[in-house]
């Protein structure tokens, strides 16, 4: 593919000594959407963070725009390849204060910024919830506050492990809307059957790794195009 932004040649992953992802091999370009489905325990999240670098990788290289982990240094492909997580996190204080803590980090400095109040009204939250703590805020308001902190610190992709699951429809719709708009190329684990349709991108299946292109719906259509082998 020219242009990659990411490529990922014979990724490998294992387990406990078992094999997850075995030569797995995509690329992505700028601003593209990728979304990576298959059932339950296939390797999505452990996917998802060995892009990150957050696990080892028993096999494989991982280029950013042709330089490696090693190359790049692993705090900064981090600030560039950002994982979102699925789960709550458990964070202590509030997420203005993390939002700090993190634009203090090396690998952060001189990097650009995104309007963060800007992004936590796009999602549907209230300003307030930036200084709320974190054990205050709901499921969805954290799951929404962790994306935006995410968003604001503008990686170059981002890793979305199902960050839509803990929302209700409107904010479903809002996240895809503040996400498509982002910039950033999305990486993005979803079980949700109608989001690719509705974002529009390649789907990537594991564990073989095939890929289709979905054809994106028009917003308001919410049924499921056909998949076109590509
Ligand atoms: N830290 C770990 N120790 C042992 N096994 C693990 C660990 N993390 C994941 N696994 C196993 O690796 C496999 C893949 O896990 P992963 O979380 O990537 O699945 P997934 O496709 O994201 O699943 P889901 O859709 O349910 O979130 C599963 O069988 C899981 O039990």
């Amino acid at each position: 593919m020219p242009d990659a932004l990411l490529d990922v040649a014979n990724l490998q992953r294992s387990v406990a000594g078992h094999a997850i992802l075995t030569g797995l091999s995509f690329q992505v370009r700028i601003g593209e959407v990728l979304f990576i489905r298959g059932a339950s325990g296939v390797g999505k999240s452990l996917l998802l963070r060995a892009l990150a670098y957050l696990d080892p990788i028993e096999g494989g290289v991982l280029t950013l725009e042709g330089r490696t982990p090693e190359q790049l240094g692993v705090p900064k492909w981090r600030a560039r390849v950002t994982y979102v997580p699925q789960t709550r996190v458990l964070n202590k204080g509030t997420p203005s204060e993390l939002y700090f803590a993190a634009q203090q980090f090396k690998a952060q400095k001189g990097r650009p910024r995104s309007d963060l109040p800007a992004i936590i009204h796009d999602l549907g939250l209230e300003p307030g919830v930036l200084n709320q703590q974190w054990s205050e805020l709901s499921g969805g308001q954290a799951q929404r506050v962790v994306l935006a902190l995410a968003l604001a610190l503008q990686p170059k992709i981002l890793l979305l492990d199902e960050v839509t699951s803990a929302l209700d429809h409107d904010a479903v719709l809002k996240v895809e809307k503040v996400l498509k708009a982002c910039g950033a190329a999305l990486i993005w684990v979803t079980h949700n059957d109608t989001q690719p349709a509705r974002v529009g991108g390649r789907v990537l299946v594991l564990p073989l790794g095939t890929e289709m292109v979905v054809e994106q719906l028009p917003s308001s259509n919410q049924q499921p195009t056909h998949d076109i082998d590509k």
